[in-house]
């Protein structure tokens, strides 16, 4: 398999100051990937700079010629800002931007697609509904619903199934699989390592840079862990970015 995304010493963070360092290693195309580490480990960071929200401060993020607008990325629901007054059915829409433009009308065919994205999500009848009048288990599903009209060979999940009740956690990891299925390359930022264990193949466990990354079970080991829970802890928030850091490694 070729790689679809290819990290090349890859440094992100927030004015000049690093969140995730010197991250090298490849996403194989058709990958289902778990990214995990403790709290503040850079997991959003990573992903946001795949998905094209933040450019690197240094290093290059290879997608294999995929342009942004290709990956469909799921953001943490308390990056939504719920209050925006935008019913479940137009959020959904903006799913087929992509194709319809941002000034595209909505045809019968798009309106269509909008449907059973929904239907597929288990939201049907709520296509009127404000998006602020939505439970978080709902807003989740929307979410799932606006990546399923996306149809991106590159689907990017930041905590897809956080604080959310077991059927619709159920529902969405089927959607999850399904896509991997059928050929998409699929990286969701976790925090249930059981969840992991059971359903991602390959974990990548980030620590502010990489701890291990490969086959699940060889990742996840309890040394691993600490080790990830020891360099978050060390790690100094307001060190502005650095020359190579002995204790990166590549995957
Ligand atoms: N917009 C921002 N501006 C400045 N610093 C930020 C911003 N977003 C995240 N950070 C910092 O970057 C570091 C990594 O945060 P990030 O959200 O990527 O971690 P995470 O692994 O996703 O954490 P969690 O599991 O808590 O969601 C943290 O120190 C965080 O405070």
């Amino acid at each position: 398999m070729a790689a679809l995304v290819t990290f090349r010493d890859v440094t992100l963070g927030y004015d000049r100051h690093p969140a995730v360092h010197h991250l090298n290693g490849a996403v194989e195309a058709g990958a289902l990937l778990a990214v995990i580490g403790p709290n503040g480990a850079g997991k959003s960071t990573l992903l946001r700079g795949i998905a094209g929200v933040l450019k690197p401060l240094s290093g290059v993020i290879d997608l294999d010629g995929l342009e942004h607008r290709d990956i469909a990325y799921l953001p943490q629901s308390a990056d939504i800002d719920r209050t925006f007054p935008i019913s479940v059915f137009d959020f959904v829409g903006t799913g087929l931007w992509r194709s319809t433009g941002f000034f595209g009308g909505i045809g019968k065919a798009a309106r269509g697609k909008i449907l059973a994205a929904l239907a597929a999500v288990g939201l049907n009848g709520f296509e009127n509904r404000p998006i602020g009048t939505l439970s978080g288990g709902q807003t989740q599903r929307m979410l799932f619903a606006r990546v399923l009209l996306q149809d991106a060979r590159l689907i990017v999940l930041d905590e897809p199934f956080n604080a959310i009740d077991a059927k619709t956690t159920a529902d969405l990891l089927a959607l999850v699989k399904r896509w991997n299925g059928e050929g998409r390359t699929v990286l969701a930022a976790l925090h249930d390592l059981d969840m992991v264990r059971n359903n991602f193949p390959e974990t990548l466990l980030l620590a502010r840079g990489p701890v291990e990354w490969g086959p699940t079970a060889q990742t996840l080991t309890a040394d691993n862990l600490t080790v990830a829970m020891r360099m978050c802890e060390a790690f100094d928030d307001s060190a502005a970015a650095c020359a190579a850091d002995p204790r990166s490694r590549a995957a």
